[in-house]
């Protein structure tokens, strides 16, 4: 049933104005007076708002990793009609199902859908991988996204794990309860579990990834010898002000919640958040402002060095998450090998391509694709990027540009889906590009 509302009507008191500073304490308000002072939970908020309080952590986690928000709102977000389970569609969440193989493998770019099979953000996750357990909060999925309908009359939450948004074509326009994030290519957005958002397509169309984040809260790094700076800064990671839109209606809310898709009813947006104070909250962050460090000597350093964003486990040192970037740079390294060498890791790596072409490969890994390397599966440069990086003059600085290539390396095995197994974008000669090495050995001792 298509019944008109009236049209959005979403209230910031910076338009687009956002407030800058990684996981910091913020405070906020659309209407002046909204915000109470000195106190979260007055007798009577102002402005007849209720106070609701959102936690991102233990309430009892250590302070310099507790996150919790206030939100000053028009109804409590209690107020809704029960949830009915929906399908999953392609959205999964178990990845115990399907044997995996240690094949390495890659996707050409999906495909965004027909003007007339319309589908927005939510509609269009299809989950390529992932690992871990929603239940134990540990772990992640990693979806695509290509959509062409705006998320008009429908909200979302997710209540399995903070979603890390890379988009890679088109830009998205993310009202969320703490207010609007809008990204474009090359951009990303991080929206936390639990926090109810709708996604609007300015440019028509928009396909993408997102890391659904079961595990701890994404955070940045700790630099060691790197020093006070570099890498990703805090200061350019942006959070919205508050923002509302009083608006009543027949509506959806959507959940994800253990692993399943659930459906309620809701008389009004729930992006009612007149105010807000603390440190729960979406932001964003532009890629291209990543500080790259790099060899300026001699060996290509692990992309540990390229690391924007992490989700600890309980062990030091290692990871759940890793978000990591391939941004344009310079090379030095005199008399070494300099695009990523032949390995083998542990760890378990799934690339995206947002723009232009990746220093590994020569061919076949294209923007919008995907490529998975498993825990302790050969990879490494093709045949070709391995030919031409051996011949080239490194007495010269080479300017990598115009490219932006990420991975979410993850310490369990990435499982891939069975719908990704059987993907039409699956590329199943991606094993070529490693079969045309030249035997160069012989045993006289002094290289080729
Ligand atoms: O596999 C890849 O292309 C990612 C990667 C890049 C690099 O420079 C070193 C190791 C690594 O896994
Ligand atoms: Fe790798």
């Amino acid at each position: 049933m298509n019944v008109p509302h009236p049209p959005s009507r979403f209230q910031s008191d910076h338009q687009a104005g956002y407030q800058s500073g990684f996981g910091n304490e913020f405070a906020t308000e659309a209407l002046p007076g909204a915000l109470p002072l000195h106190q979260n939970s007055p007798q009577r908020a102002p402005c007849g708002l209720y106070a609701e309080q959102l936690s991102g952590t233990a309430f009892t986690a250590p302070r310099a990793h507790n996150r919790r928000s206030w939100l000053y709102r028009i109804r409590p977000a209690a107020m809704h009609q029960p949830f009915r389970q929906i399908d999953n569609g392609r959205v999964v969440s178990r990845f115990d199902q399907v044997a995996v193989p240690p094949n390495q493998l890659r996707w050409d770019p999906l495909p965004l859908p027909l003007p007339q099979d319309g589908a927005d953000f939510l509609d269009s996750w299809v989950t390529m991988a992932g690992n871990g357990s929603v239940a134990a909060q540990s772990g992640c999925a990693i979806h695509l996204y290509a959509a062409n309908r705006d998320m008009a009359d429908r909200y979302f939450y997710n209540a399995d794990g903070e979603l890390l948004i890379v988009p890679q074509k088109g830009r998205l326009r993310i009202a969320t309860e703490l207010g609007l994030i809008e990204v474009e290519p090359q951009e990303i957005a991080v929206v936390p579990r639990g926090v109810r958002f709708q996604v609007m397509l300015p440019d028509g169309a928009a396909r993408g990834y997102i890391c659904e984040n079961y595990g701890a809260l994404l955070r940045l790094p700790d630099m060691g010898p790197i020093g006070s700076n570099g890498l990703a800064n805090p200061r350019d990671f942006l959070t919205p002000r508050a923002a509302f839109e009083d608006r009543e209606g027949d509506f959806e809310l959507v959940a994800k919640f253990a692993g399943n898709l659930w459906s309620a009813r809701i008389g009004h947006s729930p992006l009612d958040v007149v105010a807000w104070h603390g440190n729960y909250a979406p932001y964003k962050y532009d890629l291209r402002h990543f500080n790259a460090i790099g060899s300026i000597s001699y060996d290509h350093p692990d992309p540990s060095i390229f690391l924007v964003l992490h989700a600890p486990s309980d062990t030091p040192g290692v990871d759940t998450l890793d978000f990591v970037i391939f941004p344009p740079r310079w090379l030095a390294a005199e008399n070494t090998f300099r695009p990523p060498w032949f390995h083998r890791n542990v760890a378990s790596e799934f690339m995206g391509l947002i723009e232009g072409q990746y220093d590994a490969k020569s061919a076949g890994f294209r923007p919008g694709g995907a490529s998975l390397h498993n825990c302790m599966s050969g990879h490494g440069p093709d045949a070709a990027t391995f030919d031409k990086a051996s011949a080239s003059d490194t007495s010269v600085p080479h300017k990598i540009d115009q490219t932006m290539a990420f991975m979410f390396e993850t310490r369990d095995v990435i499982c891939p889906t069975a719908h990704a197994l059987a993907s039409p974008q699956l590329q199943p000669d991606y094993y070529q590009c490693w079969q045309g090495f030249n035997k160069h050995f012989n045993d006289e001792g002094t290289g080729v």
